[in-house]
């Protein structure tokens, strides 16, 4: 039985007195036991939030890093200082960052195996365009970025991996997947994984789906077989939110 897990992600929102703020109210809440949750940040905002997020049942999360433990690189952080700092996850292979950075697979690799080795709980992001949703090449895309991805990565640490995938047209369009299409593409991500590894290892993976996920909605992707939680922008920005996606997510 995989535990169900929500993550915010989000990306470039708030100030540091709004988000310190939204920790401080969220931690006022009774949130649900069954229910692994996360709030992703701005780098600025991590050490507060983790200092502030300390004996909670939530966990707190960077929206990138550098795979480099230090060097030359103006701008960047690392995950290693992100591990340093107590940050559990880090959101790697964004859309975003893929469309506007330039991520790589090669990079996203890098990230992922950086992140394992640091302890930092990996959500490797993977989606398609419209233009390859309606073209039909988005199975092959999803599959070589899996295969991408988990290069290098063994059997034990593949585990660990959170996978979310996000249909880059349902990202902040308000136009969500279905559930079913959604549920059809985490287990055809489940599928990559097993031909990749081995069943033990397919069926231990947790699988989000992201785009346009809110209260209303979340329960109908929650009830599909292969998809274990969230990965949410706009509907984690406030509190009432956030914590009814998370009550939507438990398991019933
Ligand atoms: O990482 C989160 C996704 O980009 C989804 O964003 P959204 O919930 O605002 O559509």
């Amino acid at each position: 039985m995989r535990t169900p897990i929500i993550l915010g992600n989000w990306k470039m929102h708030k100030t540091l007195g709004e988000a310190v703020e939204f920790i401080d109210e969220l931690k006022t809440r009774e949130l649900p036991e069954s229910v692994e949750a996360g709030i992703c940040a701005p780098f600025i905002h991590l050490s507060d939030l983790v200092s502030g997020s300390k004996e909670t049942s939530f966990g707190i999360g960077a929206e990138n890093g550098h795979y480099e433990d230090s060097g030359a690189f103006t701008g960047e952080v690392s995950i290693a200082s992100l591990a340093d700092l107590g940050v559990n996850y880090v959101i790697i292979g964004h859309s975003e960052r893929r469309q506007y950075f330039a991520e790589t697979d090669e990079a996203v690799n890098k990230k992922i195996l950086k992140a394992l080795e640091k302890d930092v709980v990996p959500v490797v992001c993977v989606g398609e365009s419209l233009e390859e949703r309606e073209d039909g090449s988005y199975e092959s895309l999803i599959k070589s970025q899996i295969e991408k991805a988990f290069a290098n990565v063994t059997e034990e640490e593949a585990s660990r991996v959170v996978v979310a995938y996000e249909p880059i047209w349902a990202i902040g369009t308000g136009r969500s997947a279905t559930s079913k299409d959604a549920n059809d593409m985490c287990k055809f991500i489940r599928e990559t994984l097993h031909s990749l590894y081995n069943e033990s290892v397919a069926e231990a993976v947790r699988i989000q789906y992201g785009g346009s996920v809110k209260p209303e909605n979340i329960k109908e992707y929650m009830a599909e077989k292969d998809i274990d939680g969230a990965l949410v922008g706009g509907a984690s920005l406030e509190v009432d939110h956030f914590v009814a996606l998370l009550e939507g997510a438990k398991n019933d």
